[in-house]
C-alpha cells in the first residue's frame, strides 16, 4: 500500500487562494470533481476558496500504479493541500468515497481538519465480495461496462431528463477513468470500516444522505452522526428529498445551504480556540 498522488483543480479561480477559508471537496467513485462539485462550488466561490481533488486515474488526477487503503487517500489529501496552501487547516467536503475519505481525516488528521461535510457515504460501505467482483469486472472489460448500473445508482428518478448535460458529463468521466486505478478505489472500499473509530472524531461533522440512495441509505448517515456525538464530538444527519447518490450535483442549492451553515458555525468555534 502506499500513497498515491493526487491532483486538484481551484473551482474559484477569480481570487488567490490564501484570503479566505480553504474548502476541499472530494468525488465518489467513477466522478471527475470539477464536474460533480462545479454547481455547488459556483454557488460558494465568492466566499470560500474552493479545491476539488480527484482519484487516482480520475478527472486530473494520475493512474495508481499501486493499490491504497482509504487511510492513503487521506493522507494523499492533506499531502495536496500542503503542496497548494502549505500548512492550511480546511473544512472538508466529500461523497460516497470521497466522504469515506474525509471520515478517515477525521480519524487520523483532526488537526488539519475544521469541519466535515461526509455525503451520501458511510463508515462501511457495501460488503468486500461485492467490491472485490466490481474490480475484476473492471479489470477484464473496462469502465463502460460499469455506466448503466452506475446511472441507476447514481440519479434520484427523473434526474437524467431534466439535466441530461450533467449527468451525461458524469458518466463521461466513469468511462474516462483508468480501469486499473478504478479497481484499486474498489479494494480500497472492500477493506474500508471506521465504524468502531468514528468516536475518535471530534470535528464539527453534518452527515448528508439523499433519500433515494439505494446504495448508502439515509440510516448510514444517521450511524455516523450518532457514532461521532457518542465520542463527544459534534455531529448531525440530514436527508435530502429526491436525491439519490451524487447529492452535489443532484441538488446543489440545498448542499451550499448546509455546507455555509456548517463552515459558518465551525469557524466560530475556530476563532475561540
Ligand atoms: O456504486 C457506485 O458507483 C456508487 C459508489 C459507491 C462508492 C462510491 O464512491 O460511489
Amino acid at each position: 500500500m502506499a500513497e498515491p498522488t493526487l491532483k486538484a483543480v481551484l473551482l474559484s479561480p477569480e481570487r488567490d487562494l490564501g484570503d479566505r477559508p480553504l474548502l476541499v471537496v472530494g468525488p465518489s467513485l467513477g466522478t471527475a470533481a470539477t464536474v460533480l462539485w462545479g454547481a455547488t462550488a459556483g454557488l460558494l466561490a465568492n466566499d470560500f476558496d474552493v479545491v476539488a481533488w480527484d482519484l487516482p486515474g480520475h478527472g486530473v488526477s494520475p493512474k495508481a500504479s499501486e493499490p491504497f487503503a482509504v487511510a492513503d487517500l487521506a493522507s494523499a489529501v492533506v499531502t495536496l493541500v500542503d503542496s497548494i496552501a502549505p500548512g492550511t487547516n480546511f473544512h472538508y467536503a466529500g461523497v460516497s468515497l470521497g466522504g469515506a475519505t474525509g471520515l478517515q481525516l477525521g480519524v487520523a488528521h483532526g488537526d488539519r481538519v475544521k469541519s466535515l461535510s461526509i455525503q451520501c457515504s458511510g463508515a462501511k460501505i457495501g460488503t468486500p465480495e461485492a467490491w472485490l467482483d466490481r474490480a475484476e469486472l473492471v479489470r477484464a472489460q473496462g469502465t463502460p461496462v460499469l455506466i448503466q448500473g452506475s446511472a441507476e445508482r447514481w440519479f434520484a428518478p427523473g434526474f437524467m431528463d431534466r439535466a441530461p448535460e450533467l449527468s451525461s458529463h458524469l458518466l463521461h468521466s466513469l468511462r474516462d477513468a483508468d480501469p486499473t486505478s478504478y479497481a484499486f478505489c474498489c479494494e480500497a472500499l472492500a477493506a474500508y470500516d471506521v465504524r468502531t473509530h468514528l468516536a475518535g472524531i471530534k470535528v464539527p461533522t453534518q452527515a448528508v444522505a439523499g433519500a433515494a440512495d439505494t446504495v448508502v441509505p439515509p440510516s448510514f448517515a444517521e450511524e455516523i452522526a450518532a457514532g461521532i456525538t457518542a465520542g463527544g464530538g459534534t455531529a448531525n444527519a440530514v436527508t435530502l428529498e429526491g436525491v439519490a447518490h451524487l447529492a452535489p450535483a443532484e441538488a446543489p442549492a440545498h448542499v451550499a445551504e448546509l455546507l455555509r451553515s456548517l463552515i459558518g458555525w465551525a469557524e466560530t468555534l475556530e476563532v475561540g480556540k
